[in-house]
């Protein structure tokens, strides 16, 4: 007897899309196969449907404790789940204090054992401060280091010199963990900034030409070297240049343990989006030009971008409505439109449905050793998303469920639309509404596998 039974849907597997049922049981899923003849508690019926493994976004900033009045856990898992996530893993900043040691980490824990609506992972911060915390972060279930090369936007999140990530890399590399990297010269981005500020730049142009490709081509050449040197495993964050991701495809086809992200505003706006929309696309790195958008979908299509994260770290609107363009804080908006603006672009784009499945849930989940996430699989969390694929839809503010009601991609007609989620077998989003109070738990890193990230 099943508790579950998922009629009828669009199954969307490792190597294709076949209609299927899917039977539960504790929060598990045991079968998937067509017309399952064992009896259930419930049935949901899913014809017409898509059902995907749900996304598992390892690049958030809810910034809880501390900055709750920017997101929060509630309002930034809910967004989550709202469009389609099962589980994500909160990054060390914004939070307030950032986590760097276990107390700062056991707070956060606490804090989203009482709030999440998905289940969540943490990371823990490399700075130059804390390298002799790294162990007790590993201990408490970080999973893994996140650092910047340039500054992070926050005084209290400092940048790691080549001395702090050398040996932070071989930290991680001992206690089995991946360093995440911001990877932008700290020296070229902030010696432009200084020249174009005293040349009185103010402007998203200005901007934009303080952080230019070069800036992340280089921070990557050099973190490539660093992990190959120390042989740890390394994941570039937010790479937004075809050639930062050739070089990392390029090491890692000479061993290093380099996994990349890139996220969808790099794939669906250029720099001048940013010039026309402003705060609302302020992020670093910038964005590009087409040809760099056209080299990131080329890079996704051959599989030497590995998984798609939201970097969502939005502010509170102050923040985001300065004149001097500087001086906007830096993030965007965007976790709860990640599924719906691959399943559009990525479409258009000859991306198969398995292919984005893979970037958004199953190597994050296997990169980052989040055991039973990410699959439709037998032994696999019934973490689930049904979708009406192609329900063409109009985002506007009041989709949103974030605690600011802004996002680059309002006004955007998306095609593929989120009508239910499920964590572990129970309906945490339906049609705009949150059935359950929040029951999302910690995941601890298993072990890691040596083929996380094969395309
Ligand atoms: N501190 C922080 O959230 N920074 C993020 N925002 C952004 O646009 N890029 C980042 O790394
Ligand atoms: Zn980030």
């Amino acid at each position: 007897m099943y508790d579950l039974l998922i009629r009828g849907g669009h199954v969307v597997g490792e190597d294709g899309v076949t209609v299927a049922d899917l039977g539960v049981v504790e929060g598990r899923i045991v079968d998937v196969a067509p017309e399952l003849a064992e009896e259930a508690r419930e049935e949901l019926d899913a014809r017409g449907l898509h059902v995907f493994p749900g996304v598992v976004d390892v690049h958030v900033h809810f910034n809880e404790p501390g900055r709750t009045d920017w997101e929060g856990i509630a309002t930034g898992s809910r967004a989550l789940v709202g469009g389609g996530g099962t589980a994500f893993a909160d990054m060390p900043l914004n939070s307030s204090p950032p986590v760097l040691d276990r107390a700062t980490f056991g707070a956060k824990r606490q804090a989203a054992q009482r709030e999440s609506y998905a289940d969540f992972a943490l990371w823990g911060g490399l700075t130059p401060r804390n390298l002799d915390r790294l162990p007790e972060l590993a201990e408490a279930g970080a999973v893994g280091f996140k650092a910047f090369m340039s500054h992070s936007g926050l005084e209290e999140f400092e940048a790691s010199d080549d001395y702090t990530l050398y040996e932070g890399m071989r930290w991680a590399r001992d206690l089995g963990r991946i360093v995440a990297l911001h990877a932008e010269s700290d020296s070229i981005t902030a010696g432009l900034s200084a020249r174009l500020r005293a040349e009185g730049g103010r402007g998203v142009r200005d901007y934009l030409r303080s952080r230019p490709a070069i800036a992340e081509v280089e921070a990557v050449g050099r973190a490539l070297l660093l992990a190959e040197e120390t042989g740890a495993r390394l994941h570039l964050v937010h790479l937004s240049t075809g050639r930062a991701v050739t070089l990392a495809a390029e090491a890692r086809a000479r061993g290093v343990d380099v996994s990349v992200e890139t996220c969808p505003h790099y794939l669906c706006f250029t720099g001048e989006d940013m010039e026309r929309l402003g705060a609302v696309l302020k992020c670093a790195p910038p964005l590009r030009d087409r040809a760099e958008v056209d080299a990131l979908w080329d890079a996704i299509r051959a599989g030497t971008i590995h998984t798609v994260g939201s970097d969502h770290s939005p502010s509170t609107l102050d923040l985001k409505e300065r004149d001097d363009f500087f001086e906007v804080w830096g993030g965007i908006g965007g976790v709860q439109s990640t599924l719906a603006a691959l399943l559009t672009e990525g479409r258009a784009r000859g991306v198969t449905l398995p292919h984005i499945t893979r970037l958004l849930a199953r190597t994050p989940a296997e990169r980052f050793g989040l055991a039973g996430k990410g699959a439709l699989e037998p032994g696999f969390d019934a973490d689930l998303v049904l979708v009406d694929l192609d329900a063409e839809w109009v985002h506007t503010q009041g989709d949103l469920h974030t605690r600011w009601k802004y996002s680059p991609y309002l006004g955007r007609t998306f095609r593929g639309r989120v009508r239910r989620t499920l964590l572990r077998g129970q309906t945490v989003y339906l049609d705009g509404t949150f059935p359950h109070p929040p029951q999302g738990r910690f995941l601890r890193p298993a072990a890691p596998t040596s083929q996380e990230v094969t395309p």
